[in-house]
């Protein structure tokens, strides 16, 4: 779908560049508003991008910081008759103190607060929290911080205005808890976003919520105010999609697993894609698709060192063209915690079915598997943190199969050129051979742009660390998840790790 009324005309913003404004959507998350400091640093960067790009922002706005998190333990409490909205009162009204706001922004805020503290008080007195529910009362921490933002924007000369997204016309289809932005809301989407930056204004959206058919809140799921911001993006034609982080863009790995994980300048959507779901924080794992579908870019920035470049995320052909040369690998990512399952059945031998059978039963059970390796009469596969087998399901894999589970495992993915897979795999196993870690699962072929490994969870960092330095050239830090590299794990070979 792509829009068609992309453009009008330029809003009474002061804009210091003679040409058409670059339409981006800005989207921060909850660490770069965690209090208000931060939310002022945030203003102040959009209106200098403003002045000096000449760009013609929407902003897309996470909760402030763990507010999020706040809430749901809030919900959790109320569930045992005890209402409690104190740190989240806080962090807020400190806020509104702090950026001096007008008493008309506090009033609406402290009205929001009242207004989630009377659903908690509802859940308490019913003893229920349902999915529903859920979403209700976490949506209260991103129609806030918009709150606090657009009015922080204004008290600077930009004329921003908060807006829930269902205000713009964002209408969720699926679970609560884990919905997704229905495609035939984009046309309404668009001529929303027209008409504020007709009259010139800045809206302030709020990520990670929308209504559904019936009017009714619900939530994109962890981490969906990336999913927002790109389904922004699709549905008026932006020029970019900006996700500002506080590290220098996707980095090679997780930069707090890995010191020595370096920002990657190019990557396709379908690298980020996979590098988002199988650990990297950095995306949340389905925001790909809505930019893919309708070919905008992506920009991964530090809100921090807003010059630096950051990571450029976009179609294939744009990055091979941008690359200088094809990396091996792209980045490294992890997903710990995660449990295998072994269904072993030799009464199965020769028959067909089995593998049918097992994921039968895997269905409807509702859980989703990660990685999977398949012999004739066995069958491993990675179920990860928030996912378990019900017994139920584990007596009926009983009765066609011996059932093992194996706690405290990692998945650990590369993501790079799928052709060059062989010499890729080489030397992960050299390096990890070297050191004595067992890969105890390995899953390629499937993805062009993924090979992934399962090894337990107490040496996923130090096998991190090992094939970044393997890769990326970065010598090894001094500990390793808690190993010191002279001291490492019984039977690992320190002579090779130091090499
Ligand atoms: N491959 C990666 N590239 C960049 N950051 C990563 C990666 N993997 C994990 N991270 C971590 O994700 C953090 C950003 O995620 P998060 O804190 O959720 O940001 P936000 O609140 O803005 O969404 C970074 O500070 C970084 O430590
Ligand atoms: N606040 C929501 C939505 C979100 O995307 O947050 P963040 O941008 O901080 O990951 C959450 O915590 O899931």
């Amino acid at each position: 779908w792509r829009p068609t009324s992309r453009r009008m005309a330029a809003p009474r913003i002061v804009m210091s560049a003679l040409s058409p404004p670059r339409h981006v959507v800005m989207k921060f998350g909850g660490s770069s508003v965690a209090n208000a400091e931060r939310v002022s640093h945030v203003a102040e960067l959009i209106a200098s991008q403003m002045a000096e790009e000449g760009t013609l922002p929407a902003v897309v706005l996470s909760a402030m910081g763990k507010t999020t998190n706040c809430i749901i333990a809030a919900g959790e409490r109320a569930l045992e008759g005890r209402v409690d909205v104190s740190e989240i009162r806080s962090l807020h009204l400190e806020s509104l103190a702090a950026l001096e706001l007008p008493i008309s922004t506090g009033a609406e805020v402290r009205g929001l607060l009242r207004d989630l503290e009377s659903l908690l008080d509802g859940v308490s007195m019913v003893r229920e929290l349902t999915p529903r529910t859920k979403d209700l009362i976490v949506s209260f921490g991103e129609r806030m911080s918009c709150r606090v933002l657009a009015a922080t924007l204004s008290k600077i000369g930009v004329p921003a205005v908060p807006c829930d997204a269902w205000t713009l016309g964002v209408r969720t289809k699926g679970m609560f808890g884990d919905s997704v932005v229905d495609e035939a809301c984009y046309p309404e989407v668009a001529r929303s976003i027209s008409d504020l930056f007709s009259q010139g204004q800045v809206p302030i959206v709020t990520g990670f919520i929308g209504h559904d058919a019936d009017g009714r809140v619900a939530t994109l799921g962890r981490g969906g105010s990336d999913l927002t911001a790109t389904v922004l993006g699709a549905a008026f034609g932006f020029d970019e999609v900006q996700v500002w982080k506080d590290v220098d863009g996707m980095m090679t790995a997780d930069p707090r697993v890995v010191r020595a994980a370096l920002p990657v300048p190019f990557v396709t959507y379908e690298e980020a894609a996979e590098l988002a779901y199988f650990g990297a924080q950095v995306l949340h794992p389905i925001s790909m698709q809505p930019a893919l579908r309708a070919g905008v870019p992506v920009r991964v920035k530090n809100s921090y060192n807003p010059t630096h470049c950051g990571t450029l995320i976009a179609e294939e052909a744009t990055i091979k063209e941008r690359r200088s040369v094809a990396p091996l690998v792209t980045a490294i990512t992890s997903k710990r915690h995660v449990t295998v399952i072994d269904v072993v059945s030799l009464r199965m031998l020769g028959s067909h079915g089995f593998l049918a059978r097992v994921f039968d039963v895997l269905a409807r059970d509702r859980v989703s598997v990660d990685v999977v390796a398949t012999s004739e009469v066995s069958v491993s596969l990675s179920l990860d943190e928030e996912q378990s087998l019900s017994p139920a399901a584990l007596e009926e894999l009983s009765e066609i199969a011996q059932v093992e589970l194996k706690h405290d495992r990692s998945i650990v993915s590369f993501v790079g050129d799928g052709s060059r897979s062989t010499e890729l795999i080489a030397q992960v196993f050299a390096v990890l051979a070297a050191n004595d870690l067992r890969v105890e699962m390995i899953s390629q072929g499937a993805s062009k742009v993924n090979v992934a490994i399962v090894v337990q969870d107490d040496q996923a960092e130090l096998a991190l660390n090992l094939i970044h330095g393997c890769f990326f050239g970065a010598p090894l830090p001094a500990t390793c998840g808690g190993l010191a590299v002279g001291e490492l794990a019984p039977g690992l070979n320190a002579s090779a790790v130091a090499a």
